[in-house]
């Protein structure tokens, strides 16, 4: 049950192929039929629009002692924009969940996952191969690939969801050759089969045009031999990301930390964009040194894996969420605020122990009837965190005299 994986060699942009050596054909199968899933349901466009900045409550995990959920049945869809159908937007689904896949496997017909485990690790099991996934790593399953999850106890993680189109590393522009993530870091599995008959039935599913549709075969389909091509799930620890950062004064753009991207048909514009703020040193001078206070043309949809982020310490919290949405003002709480307006400004470690992260997209994203309402998470107080916030101006400032 032990992941073997090798070195993808080159981060394709382009992944347009692979070929699998199967047992069996995935034709092979009875018809799909709709099943009924509440919480996926990409119903995006039903819901009235919040310009407001939202932050959620870590999200509950189901105890193993009062239902068993797996990763299908956990996955609930929180917000996105644009849709499956015109091959271009986004969905960003939390899972949540405490039991194994058994004998069902699900294939996503819609769009690329990049799967951000959060708490406990994750095995997947792909037509490629086995990937065990844990926090702090990521990983990327392509459209179209059979996958099942095995779980070790209660698992939560974020998913972000492209349609039409892959993610690629970055274009590094002046940082030359490398840094950042380097292609030397992405792991993809080898092949790993069982030719396993299963006549109580196997169930696929399907992940369409945002609904569940399920089908019944007689046998396992992670019944490949052999695999070549370079369309391949692959995984990433984010203990492996370059930092580059200012070293003299100001604030660099959130971009410098970008991991992956998925680029629209816009130059410089993402569909999304996944982005890191890991451990660091902080050395800017004549610099507020936490992130601005900005409103600006992209969603910025963020998660915190461990530790606490470097502009609200207390508030937002592992497991929890925030969505500031396109033009609307946010940056940090009044606490990081008042401390970074008067700290001393001599080379200070960031984010140690931490691990927060952002889906950044050029997409004007809506939220979900379950992300508003159903997932009672929704922390209503988030406002409050900036209520206090007071003038540090002083006209007869000047430079060396404080
Ligand atoms: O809003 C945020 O916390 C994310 C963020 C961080 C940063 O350092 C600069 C801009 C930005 O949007
Ligand atoms: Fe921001």
């Amino acid at each position: 049950t032990s992941s073997h994986l090798k070195t993808l060699a080159v981060l394709d942009p382009y992944p347009r192929d692979s070929w699998l050596y199967r047992i069996l054909p995935s034709v092979k199968h009875k018809p799909f039929t709709s099943v009924p899933c509440g919480d996926l349901t990409e119903n995006w466009n039903e819901v009235e629009p919040d310009p407001n900045q939202l932050r959620w409550l870590p999200f509950t995990i189901p105890k193993t002692t009062e239902k068993k959920v797996d990763f299908v049945a956990g996955l609930h869809t929180l917000c996105g924009a644009g849709d499956a159908k015109s091959r271009n937007g986004i969905g960003v689904h939390v899972y949540t969940c405490n039991t194994s896949m058994v004998d069902r496997c699900f294939n996503n017909s819609d769009g690329d996952f990049l799967i951000v485990p959060q708490q406990g690790e994750i095995l997947i099991t792909t037509e490629f191969g086995k990937m065990m996934v844990e926090p702090n790593e990521i990983c990327v399953i392509q459209q179209g690939m059979r996958f099942s999850v095995d779980v070790f106890g209660e698992t939560r993680g974020y998913i972000l969801e492209v349609y039409g189109a892959h993610f690629e590393l970055p274009d590094l522009g002046p940082i030359g050759a490398n840094g950042l993530a380097n292609p030397r870091d992405f792991l993809c599995p080898v092949a790993w089969y069982e030719d396993r008959k299963v006549p109580t039935g196997y169930t696929v599913i399907n992940k369409y045009q945002g609904k569940l549709f399920a089908c019944q075969q007689d046998f396992s389909p992670f019944n490949v031999v052999a695999w070549h091509g370079n369309y391949t799930p692959y995984k990433y620890n984010l203990k492996n990301f370059m930092v580059i950062n200012c070293v003299a004064f100001d604030h660099a753009d959130p971009s410098i930390f970008t991991v992956l991207t998925a680029k629209s048909t816009r130059p410089g514009v993402a569909i999304a964009d996944f982005v890191i703020f890991p451990p660091r040193w902080g050395v800017a001078d004549h610099t507020f040194r936490p992130p601005y206070y900005h409103r600006n043309c992209m969603s910025e949809f963020m998660g915190l894996i461990k530790g606490h982020y470097e502009a609200k310490e207390e508030g937002f919290q592992p497991g929890g969420a925030s969505l500031h949405s396109i033009m609307t003002p946010h940056g940090p709480d009044v606490d990081c605020f008042e401390k970074n307006s008067t700290a001393e400004l001599k080379p200070q470690r960031v984010a140690e122990g931490t691990m927060a992260f952002m889906f950044e997209s050029s997409f004007s994203m809506a939220v979900t009837k379950w992300g508003l309402h159903t997932c009672q998470k929704l922390d209503k107080n988030y406002y409050q965190c900036w209520e206090p916030l007071r003038s540090h101006f002083n006209p007869n400032w000047k430079p060396g005299k404080q």
